[in-house]
Parts: structure tokens; sequence; C-alpha cells
């Protein structure tokens, strides 16, 4: 039988944990609060973050790592992005040799400008044949209901990858193979950002052609961060790219379009930060993401206006302004 460590008891490792029990796996669910983790192994349920749904038989939780990573052939990992690095140091001593590392974080890091399978390779000292993305349009709510959707595995190794969908195939999870791990990670972290812009648009009230400008000339953003950093294009109208971003452009599910929703109206950052209770990973990668861009040459305007509102402080309605002043341009360049 397949064993998998789920690291996070949060909102998505919780349903990801109950997929991959439903598709017959062995799983054990880290989570560092005790109180939490006795209360999922006595009562079948995660009251915090998924309350009223009730969780398979094939999950155990436990706060130590060691018992979650004991034979685990997959070590999948939900924590907030930028707290990834440190926690991994203290869990890649334990892992077995031939663990298969699977990220299903949608952030880059803060100064490194790092995608988290580079974080995972860097600290836990493995090749890319054993480092995963899953990722596509998997609003957790939804999954924890067991509606259907579909997502994206991907790792440089297509055999790992198949393995992978094997063991998170369920009848509700549709999982699809890439090996395109960079555009997979990039769809993910960026979608997040284009979530708050879209978001703001929203609680200013704007409609329908606003969002969909928004959406469109963020996809064509991801795209070009994405192809300078070596992905395939076509990635991002897949699941991992344009299926994310409706997903969560569209959804009042979405942690980040909430958020964006919130300034929007006019709410302060600080308002802002205490209304959002789970991780809304763009407050903190829109700066990494326009980091990586500047980096590496690539423009992003609308990553850069929501910089501008979250982190510096302008007021939503000036951001927009400035981005329709822009000057004229061809679609394509
Ligand atoms: N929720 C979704 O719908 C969804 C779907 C796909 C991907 N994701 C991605 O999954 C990742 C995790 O998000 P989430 O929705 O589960 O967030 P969450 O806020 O609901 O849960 C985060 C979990 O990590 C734990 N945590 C927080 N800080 C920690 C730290 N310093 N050390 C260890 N554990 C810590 C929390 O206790 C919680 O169990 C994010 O990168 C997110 O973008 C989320
Ligand atoms: O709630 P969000 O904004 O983190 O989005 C959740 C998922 O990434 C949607 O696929």
């Amino acid at each position: 039988m397949t064993r998998c460590a789920v690291f996070g008891t949060g909102s998505w490792g919780t349903p990801f944990a109950m997929i991959l029990a439903d598709a017959g796996c062995e799983v054990s669910l880290w989570g560092r609060r005790k109180e939490l983790v006795d209360t999922i192994n006595a009562t079948r349920t995660n009251p915090e973050y998924l309350p009223g749904i009730e969780l398979p038989e094939g999950i155990t939780a436990t706060t130590d790592p060691a018992v979650a990573l004991a034979g685990a052939d997959f070590a999948v990992l939900a924590v907030p992005s930028q707290t990834l690095r440190q926690n991994l140091a203290a869990w890649a001593p334990l892992l077995g040799e031939r663990t298969v590392l699977v990220s299903l974080m949608k952030g880059i890091e803060l100064g490194t400008v790092k995608r988290m399978t580079e974080v995972i390779r860097e600290v836990a000292g493995v090749g890319a044949d054993r480092v995963a993305v899953v990722s596509g349009p998997n609003l957790a709510p939804e999954i924890a209901k067991r509606q259907p959707a579909a997502s994206v595995v991907a790792c440089a190794d297509e055999k790992v990858a198949q393995r992978l969908q094997q063991a998170c195939h369920t009848p509700y999870f549709r999982p699809y193979t890439n090996t395109d791990v960079i555009g997979c990670e990039l769809g993910g972290a960026v979608k997040n950002v284009i979530g708050l812009a879209v978001g703001m648009a929203d609680g200013m009230g704007l409609g329908d052609n606003t969002k969909a400008t928004l959406m469109t000339r963020g996809l064509a953003e991801i795209t070009r961060l994405g192809v300078a950093l070596g992905a395939d294009p076509l990635t991002f109208s897949g699941l991992a790219g344009m299926g994310d971003l409706v997903a969560t452009c569209s959804s009042p599910l979405s942690r980040n379009h909430t958020f964006g929703v919130n300034l929007g109206r006019g709410m302060t950052l600080e308002q802002t930060i205490a209304a959002t209770k789970q991780t809304a990973e763009g407050v903190k990668s829109c700066e990494s993401v326009l980091d990586l861009a500047r980096r590496n040459g690539v423009e992003m305007p609308i990553v850069a206006a929501v910089v501008d509102v979250v982190h510096n402080g302008r007021p939503p309605h000036a951001v927009m302004k400035d981005l329709m002043a822009r000057s004229a341009k061809p679609e394509r360049r």
C-alpha cells in the first residue's frame, strides 16, 4: 500500500489527505498543534479548517514528523510558502532514501525568489526526480465536499508523476500529469496575485469587462514570466494556468480574491490582514514575483500595481487609473 505523509492540517493539507486516503493510500497527517491533532484522531474531523466534513479512516494525525515519515512513499508539503525552508530543514533528516517530496504550495520565497521545488531541492538535497507539484483549480472547501475537480501533477520524471497521479486519483479528483514543473508552479503562485487584483476590482464595484481584462492580461504576464524562466507556454492554457486563474478570480472561496475585495472596498491593509484567518499567499508573494520578474527583465504591470496597493499603501482606484494610462501596445509582443 502507498504510504503518504502530509505536512499541514490546514485548509488544503486536510482535504488533500482525504483525497489520498480515498484513493487507497495510508495517510499520516502532521500538525504542529497537539490539540488539533488529538481532535482529528478522536473525532475524524478538523473543526478548525473543515467543519462538518468527516475524514476517511485511512488518515491518522500526529505531531511527530518521524512518525509521519516512517516508510513514506510521498511527503506532501502544505504549509505556508514562507515557512517551508525552516520547517523542511527539521524534517529533511527524517526522509527515506526514496521518498518523493510533493509541493501543494503556491508561493515564491521572499528574498531568494525561489520556487517551492527549488527550496525543497536545496534544503532536502534531492534530485528533480524526487520533487513533484500538485497545482490546479482546487478550492479546498469544494474538494472537501468531494465535488468534481481536476488538477495537474508535475514532475521532471514522468514515471514519478504517474505514480503520484495514481496515488491521488479518486472519483471526484482527476489529476493529469505534466513534466513542466516550472510552469505549473508559476501558474499557481502568480494567479494568487492576479486574484488579488481582480478582487480589488470587484471590491471597487467594477464589472465583468474589467475583471476579464485583468484575468486575460494577467495570464499574459504569467506566460511572459514563465517563458523567460523556461516553462512551456502551453502549460498556462491548462489547469495549472488558466484553470486555476479562473477559479481563483471568480470565487468568493478564494482567500486571495477575498483579500483583494476587502482592499477594494476601502479596508486598510491592517484591517484586511486581521479579517483573513487563513493563508493568502499572494499578499507576500506579490513582492517576490515582482522581484523575480525584474531580475529576469520581465514586465508585469498588474503584479506591480498589486504590490503598490498591498505594500506601498496606494489606493486601488489610483493604480487602476495608472494601468489604463499605460502606453498603447500590440496584444502580442
Ligand atoms: N486552501 C486552498 O484552497 C488551497 C488550494 C491549493 C493550494 N493551496 C496552497 O496550499 C498552501 C497551504 O495553504 P492552506 O490553504 O492549507 O493554508 P492554511 O492557512 O489553511 O493552513 C496552513 C497550515 O500550515 C500551518 N502553519 C502555519 N504556519 C506554520 C509554520 N510556521 N510552521 C508550520 N506550520 C504552519 C497552519 O497551522 C495550518 O495547518 C498554500 O501555499 C496555498 O496557496 C491552498
Ligand atoms: O484560496 P486561495 O486564493 O489560496 O486559492 C486556493 C487555490 O489555490 C485555488 O486553486
